[in-house]
């Protein structure tokens, strides 16, 4: 994955299980997203787990890229730090962390804490769409060394991106993001209709759980829907 500006979005597949990432890697999804939805927008795979999908994806050909979540913590540089480099260890190359803001003045200590990891792991900011983050700290993400940043939902009750922000802002967003050399994603429930107008506003992927699934975000991954959306996509662009 490079930070060049995509033609159209790649597709990242949030999995709940290894039999639910056997189906997004037989997809031929860009990204398989490890995460457990039943934790919350954010939840953590146990550590042995990502081990094991770890080395599945590598016995596959490491095809894409695989991504993992840190689980949701406040904003506090070490919990953040530990929560990371644990995921880090087990040999995932993306990790998500989430930053939930309420005081700004929390974020460099943060950041601090993150540089070092930053250095030897790709690690993703994901910011909260319902929660109203100031896009003004998307530099702060740059210059601390992180290899990406992307929006999502925390509450799953309360609507989807757009139901928080219109095209314009996230528009402003991967803007600011790209003038970073961010790689830039855009998630929260995400239902088909919405991947035209975001695809048109190329971020490099789209993130889906709950549009995959049957009967929402904590139930299993139907592979016909996985289907449905990678086809609308347009299939795998990231390398
Ligand atoms: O990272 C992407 C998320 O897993 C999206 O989940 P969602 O579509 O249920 O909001």
């Amino acid at each position: 994955m490079t930070a060049h500006v995509p033609t159209r979005p790649g597709l990242l597949a949030s999995v709940a299980t290894l039999d639910e990432m056997r189906v997004a890697l037989s997809a031929g999804v860009d990204i398989v997203d490890l995460k457990n939805p039943a934790e919350g927008a954010l939840g953590a795979w146990a550590p042995d787990a990502l081990s094991e999908a770890v080395a599945l994806w590598r016995a596959a050909g490491a095809p894409g890229s695989l991504s993992a979540t840190v689980g949701d913590h406040p904003l506090d540089p070490d919990l953040l730090r530990a929560a990371a480099e644990r995921t880090a260890a087990t040999g995932v190359p993306l990790v998500k962390i989430g930053f939930t803001f309420g005081d700004g003045a929390r974020l460099p200590p943060v950041l601090d804490a993150l540089r070092p990891l930053a250095r030897e792991t790709r690690l993703i900011a994901v910011l909260f769409a319902d929660q109203a983050p100031d896009f003004a700290v998307v530099p702060q993400f740059a210059a601390a060394g992180f290899h990406g940043v992307m929006l999502d939902t925390a509450d799953k009750a309360a609507g989807g991106l757009l139901a928080h922000m219109g095209v314009e802002t996230l528009a402003r967003f991967v803007a600011t993001a790209r003038a970073e050399r961010l790689i830039t994603g855009l998630a929260g429930s995400l239902k088909v209709a919405d991947i035209a107008p975001l695809a048109a506003l190329r971020p490099h992927y789209l993130g889906f759980r709950g549009a995959l699934c049957a009967e929402g975000r904590t139930s299993a991954l139907d592979p016909l829907r996985l289907a449905a959306v990678r086809d609308t996509l347009g299939g795998r662009i990231l390398a």
